[in-house]
């Protein structure tokens, strides 16, 4: 898989061999009418890894995009996740071949269960045996969860076959999630940073702006730049050009051991968005 080159963006290796860019675009609250622009132009820009869901309504306007842009397939890292009303095994695989139609791909390069909603009338080891069963006939290059807590995943170790690839969930400076971080690692599992910069929240923080003045970038970049040599995969979202332009452009700078003690110490474990424990929506 060949990462923008001219961008020098890294890739992670997944614990399946799968090379995943380390930095990607996100796609949630792109309307779906907007997204096959606004992907298109994160391609142009030099994205080569989209992070999408059936949530997100959005995954044929990421096809779109992806078909159009000229670039080879194998080129483009794609993720979706599967959404919350699908977790029994028959409705995840009829969901999955859903999201493939969507998108118009014969092969999904990661598939993640979204949520775990621990308090449904389902089982997520069912919702992750049904998402073996589909890594299993070839049509997705790695499986993942998304907000899976240490107790989630220690069930998955005892109870089926295969190790999930990424834990997707929420991180940024005002929620360092190192517990589950650590926990990951400790278990060959790659950990995604959502919302990386809180949706804009982290940014106008004196110690993530006395940085950007220093380093003359913006306060986003610090804070992108951050997640990037802690090791998480992070794909910020964006409809504006320039944004995009600067999300990308954190491999021609580093934080030194003290900007990045210095971000760390912001940790207030202030979650963003819903916490996995006890978030059991399921759409309608
Ligand atoms: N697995 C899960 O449960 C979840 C996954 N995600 C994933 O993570 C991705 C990123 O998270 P998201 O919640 O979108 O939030 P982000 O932390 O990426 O922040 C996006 C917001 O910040 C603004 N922004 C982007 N770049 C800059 C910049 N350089 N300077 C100032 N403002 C900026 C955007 O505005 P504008 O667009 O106007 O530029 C938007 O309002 C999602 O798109 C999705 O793919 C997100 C939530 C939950
Ligand atoms: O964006 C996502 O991936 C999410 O799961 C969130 O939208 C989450 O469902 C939420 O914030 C609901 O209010």
């Amino acid at each position: 898989m060949a990462p923008a080159p001219a961008l020098g963006v890294p890739t992670i290796t997944l614990n399946n061999g799968v090379e995943i860019p380390q930095l990607g675009f996100g796609v949630y609250q792109v309307p779906p009418e907007d997204t096959a622009d606004v992907v298109g132009t994160a391609l142009e820009v030099g994205y080569r890894h989209i992070d999408t869901a059936q949530m997100y309504g959005n995954e044929k306007g990421v096809g779109e995009a992806v078909g159009a842009s000229g670039i080879d397939r194998s080129e483009i890292f794609v993720t979706s996740k599967l959404n919350n009303g699908f977790h029994r095994r028959d409705d995840a695989l009829r969901a999955f071949d859903r999201s493939l139609g969507d998108l118009g791909f014969e092969q999904l390069d990661l598939f993640l269960v979204h949520w775990p909603l621990p308090g449904i009338d389902v089982d997520y080891v069912e919702t992750w045996k049904a998402m073996e069963e589909i890594y299993a006939d070839g049509r997705v290059r790695a499986i993942g969860v998304s907000n899976f807590q240490p107790a989630h995943l220690r069930r998955l170790f005892a109870e089926s076959e295969i190790r999930p690839a990424v834990n997707q969930i929420e991180v940024h400076p005002y929620l360092a999630q190192d517990d589950v971080r650590a926990f990951d690692a400790d278990h060959e599992i790659v950990t995604e940073a959502w919302s990386p910069i809180a949706q804009g929240k982290v940014l106008d923080d004196p110690a993530i702006t006395a940085i950007a003045e220093r380093l003359g970038r913006t306060p986003a970049q610090v804070v992108l730049r951050w997640h990037v040599q802690r090791g998480d995969v992070v794909f910020p979202k964006s409809v504006s050009r320039e944004r995009m332009e600067q999300n990308i452009g954190l491999f021609d700078f580093e934080l030194d051991t003290g900007g990045m003690a210095s971000i760390s110490g912001l940790n207030r474990n202030e979650r963003t968005g819903p916490d996995p424990d006890t978030f059991n929506y399921i759409p309608r």
